[in-house]
């Protein structure tokens, strides 16, 4: 997807590229515009760029990807926070993935080897904890299974930011997703985590997102409001979502589980990572179209994911 779509690099070619898309779906869709061959009269040029093939690709190859979660159910090892342990296991449920939740030493390893994609989530952290992240992540690299690293909380204290910076010393992440001041916080960019929340958008991390992803050869996903998605190079953004869904605590370790639920299926990383976030904002929008609070927005929202794949044409949108 991302050679095909270069025309996607630069923020503002992005934005023109989703306006022609709009555009585009709206009339060929239209019978009567396509019969009339009025496609004629649209200039050669935005064809050679190949604006609405791009978009039609982009959503198949997601929803492909959708599919193929659902056909092979992949093993998820999760080695996560005590918050989120049963929300999580559940989103990858309604998905179509297989969660398993392990973190002793002892049978990492022997988890990895049988698992599809591998979670590191930092959010509940431990001394143990950190050398079984650091056993699993090599596992998985020597395997050539997808790593999804979440540094959650990196920069509140002194101990979660040397956490980070010695799993990061050891293991290799296919993806690392976290929220703005977390993703600063990791490019050693001078800011104060808020605990595990953010004090900044996805949009004031970019800089930090790709120098983090130049240093660390990962994909890089900064949540908010709109999600930020980057190679060091290029740029996405998921523009999907709902407010209430930075009301309910571990939608962001969610959003991880997700990617890798996605990167055990899709091998192109950026894809995974994009679809992910694509995935979350999707089934976060139609919760949010009911959900009369936190607690509506927590189950409807696992719902919404587990019927993805009815609603996902309608409401791709990026
Ligand atoms: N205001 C918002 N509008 C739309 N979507 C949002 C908003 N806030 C968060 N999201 C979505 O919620 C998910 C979690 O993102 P967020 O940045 O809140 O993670 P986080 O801070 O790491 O969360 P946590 O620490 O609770 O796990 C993402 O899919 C993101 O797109
Ligand atoms: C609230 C909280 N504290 C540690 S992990 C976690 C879940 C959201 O990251």
């Amino acid at each position: 997807m991302q050679e095909s779509c270069q025309f996607e690099k630069s923020r503002e070619n992005g934005e023109i590229l989703q306006f022609l898309r709009k555009v585009f779906h709206v009339l060929f869709q239209n019978e009567t515009f396509c019969q009339k061959k009025t496609l004629r009269k649209i200039p050669r040029l935005i064809f050679q760029k190949n604006f609405y093939l791009c978009a039609m690709q982009t959503r198949e190859i997601f929803q492909k990807d959708l599919e193929l979660i659902r056909e092979k159910a992949p093993l998820i090892h999760n080695i996560t926070n005590f918050v989120v342990m049963n929300n999580t296991a559940n989103a990858l449920l309604a998905i179509g993935a297989s969660p398993v939740m392990a973190h002793a030493i002892e049978e990492v390893a022997d988890m990895v080897k049988i698992a599809s994609a591998l979670v590191i989530n930092m959010g509940t952290l431990e001394h143990d904890w950190v050398q079984s992240m650091i056993v699993a992540g090599k596992a998985a690299n020597a395997k050539g299974i997808p790593v999804v690293f979440d540094p959650v909380g990196v920069g509140a204290t002194p101990y979660r930011s040397q956490a980070a910076a010695e799993i990061l010393q050891h293991v290799k992440p296919t993806i690392i997703r976290a929220n703005a001041s977390e993703i600063m916080s990791l490019a050693r960019v001078n800011v104060q985590t808020k605990g595990v929340d953010s004090t900044n958008s996805a949009d004031d991390a970019i800089t930090s997102a790709k120098i983090l992803a130049k240093e660390t050869g990962a994909i890089v996903v900064v949540s908010g409001a709109v999600d930020v998605i980057t190679d060091g190079e290029n740029v996405k953004r998921v523009l999907n979502g709902h407010p209430l869904m930075g009301r309910v605590t571990g939608m962001g370790c969610t959003a991880t589980a997700i990617l890798a639920a996605f990167a055990a299926v899709e091998k192109n990383a950026f894809d995974a990572a994009y679809f992910g976030m694509t995935a979350m904002g999707i089934a976060g929008e139609i919760a949010g179209l009911t959900a009369k609070g936190n607690g509506t927005m927590q189950l409807y929202f696992l719902d919404a994911l587990c019927n993805l794949s009815e609603n996902a044409a309608t409401f791709f949108r990026n």
